[in-house]
């Protein structure tokens, strides 16, 4: 267990000024307690004693920007606000412009300087990832029976379920077998770990006390246990921060939406004040370590650092998950790397480039063009050198190590491509993590009171300009309905589902008889027909 102590009785700028508070301030040494995976008796937030030293980065108009524009379609809240939110949206400008021209005197005069002591905290969100073998087919269930990964049309949404189980069964083999490729599961976990507790790190060198929780939406640690110990600690300003630069719906979207009916059901969580950094890919820090770690392995691992192709890999989606549901992710990916290729110029790097995307799975179309596609293009036109960037994710994991430093690299290597380096993702780079850390302090401010709404026929409590808002971006009618707490969490242990034969043979026959009965109603191809289900997956 780790106890950490707030103190302090000021809230300074980085101009070095320093602002008192009455009662705040006269309440002399901080009990502002945080217990890291402790007992509700070790965490002593609720002390008498109540003050916090937070120190404001100081934020401009830009920065106000990124927080007053959400969605697939880039709204500014100005234009988002035509529709419904739209003074919430204004009042978003207002604060992000109060904000960028004084952040200390915003703090002040916001409702966030009332009677509440602080108790920061960041939500991590990533996808997660199989640690043991063992663990593969239930993960991969997890993954399968999210309506975000697989977007099945209304009428047939009931199978999600028995469809989850029937294609974790089939992929599990291939799927562990690169897993045992890599050291018999996922780095996924260690690293995100480490990430977040760099960050804490990072943020308390900027004065601020903050606990960093980790939530993965298919494997552990899953969501909703960082939101028990969010609860736990008391945790009443929080900031999300998804670890994918770009926003997806299948990615972000999607632990965004599980975040939604956990604050929906939930009347304590409901009161903690939130903000949601939607994706940060256009941040300069992170841009800059991008582009310094591609400039790296140009220079290490190639004899003739002018002559590779930068060759970004970004993980894709269907097709119609930018065209249909207006998933911002192509564009976003696009922005990304156009930022990146501006900042490695200005170092003085002038190789080529290339964007494909990888990891396609199942039938439908996908982003194009694909990654082993374009391997095998360039080295029928000559290329002889490929230097790899993995860029929608900044972790080591199974498509970078296995996916990129086996199969394509082997697959550019038959297409005459010889020489090969990977950029490593960024995990904990230095210069990445204080960027973050730096993201976490601006949207602090943001972290604003939840309220009441009514969406469609359920009364779901959504939060105003935060995840409730940034998903109503989306066409709801076109996204599927959420996965519910009990649903995700009952795959989660593999002694609930271990993928025994039994299991198996059972679900398999359930199954095989209702897709029977489906495809011999619809006649033609069938439902399933129309979107492949079974074959390629
Ligand atoms: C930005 C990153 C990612 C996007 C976008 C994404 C979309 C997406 N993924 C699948 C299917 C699978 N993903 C799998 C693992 C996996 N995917 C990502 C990232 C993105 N996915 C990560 C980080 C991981 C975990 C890696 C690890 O180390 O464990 C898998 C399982 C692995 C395998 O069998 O290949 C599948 C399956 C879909 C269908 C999709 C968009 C709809
Ligand atoms: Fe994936």
């Amino acid at each position: 267990m780790e106890t950490r102590t707030c103190d302090g009785g000021s809230i300074s700028t980085p101009r070095g000024r320093s602002l008192r508070r009455g009662r705040r301030a006269r309440r002399g040494r901080a009990r502002c307690a945080y217990a890291r995976d402790a007992s509700p008796s070790a965490t002593t937030a609720s002390g008498s004693s109540k003050e916090t030293r937070v120190v404001m980065s100081r934020g401009n108009e830009e920065n106000a920007g990124v927080f007053a524009r959400y969605g697939n379609k880039r709204l500014h809240y100005s234009e988002a606000g035509l529709g419904r939110g739209g003074a919430r949206a204004r009042r978003g400008i207002e604060r992000a412009r109060a904000y960028a021209s004084d952040p200390a005197a915003f703090y002040l005069s916001t409702d966030s300087m009332d009677d509440e002591e602080y108790r920061v905290g960041v939500l991590l969100l990533n996808l997660g990832g199989p640690e043991t073998l063992d663990d593969v087919q239930p993960f991969l269930y997890n993954l399968f029976a999210d309506p975000d990964i697989i977007r099945l049309p209304g009428p047939v949404q009931f199978l999600q379920g028995f469809l989850a189980n029937v294609l974790s069964a089939q992929r599990a083999p291939k799927s562990r077998e690169a897993y045992e490729s890599i050291g018999g599961g996922s780095p996924l976990r260690a690293i995100t770990d480490a990430q977040a507790e760099a960050l804490r790190e990072a943020i308390e060198r900027r004065g601020i006390e903050a606990n960093t929780y980790v939530g993965m939406r298919y494997w552990k640690p899953f969501t909703e246990d960082a939101i028990d110990a969010i609860k736990r600690d008391r945790v009443n300003r929080l900031v999300v921060l998804p670890l994918y630069p770009q926003f997806s719906i299948s990615t972000s979207g999607s632990s965004l939406r599980l975040l939604e009916q956990c604050f929906a059901e939930d009347e304590a969580l409901a009161k903690v004040r939130h903000t949601v950094i939607p994706s940060w890919y256009q941040r300069p820090g992170y841009v800059r370590a991008m582009s310094q770690m591609i400039a790296q392995t140009l220079k290490t691992k190639f004899d003739d650092e002018k002559e590779p192709i930068i060759f970004f890999s970004a993980h894709g989606v269907p097709v119609s998950y930018v065209e249909k549901a207006g998933d911002p992710y192509k564009d976003e990916m696009e922005a990304c790397v156009r930022l990146i290729m501006e900042d490695l110029r200005s170092l003085g790097v002038e190789n080529e480039h290339v964007l494909a995307y990888q990891s396609r799975v199942g039938p439908v179309e996908w982003l194009k063009p694909y990654t082993d596609d374009t391997i095998r293009e360039l080295g029928k036109k000559g290329t002889k050198a490929l230097c790899a960037v993995p860029i929608s994710f900044v972790s080591e994991h199974i498509e970078t190590l296995e996916e990129i430093d086996m199969e394509y690299r082997e697959l550019a290597e038959e297409s005459g491509i010889k020489k090969w380096g990977r950029v490593p993702a960024l995990d904990t780079d230095p210069l990445f993590i204080d960027d973050l850390a730096e993201a976490v302090i601006e949207a602090l401010p943001y972290t604003t009171r939840m309220s009441r709404r009514k969406l469609g026929k359920d009364n779901v409590n959504v939060p105003p300009a935060e995840i409730g808002e940034l998903l109503a971006n989306y066409d709801r009618a076109k996204l599927a309905i959420p996965v519910t707490e009990s649903s995700i969490r009952r795959q989660g242990r593999s002694d609930e589902f271990n993928g025994s034969s039994n299991d198996l043979v059972n679900v398999s026959v359930v199954t095989f008889c209702i897709l029977l009965f489906l495809q011999y109603a619809a006649g033609a191809n069938g439902i399933f027909g129309s979107f492949g289900v079974f074959s390629n997956w």
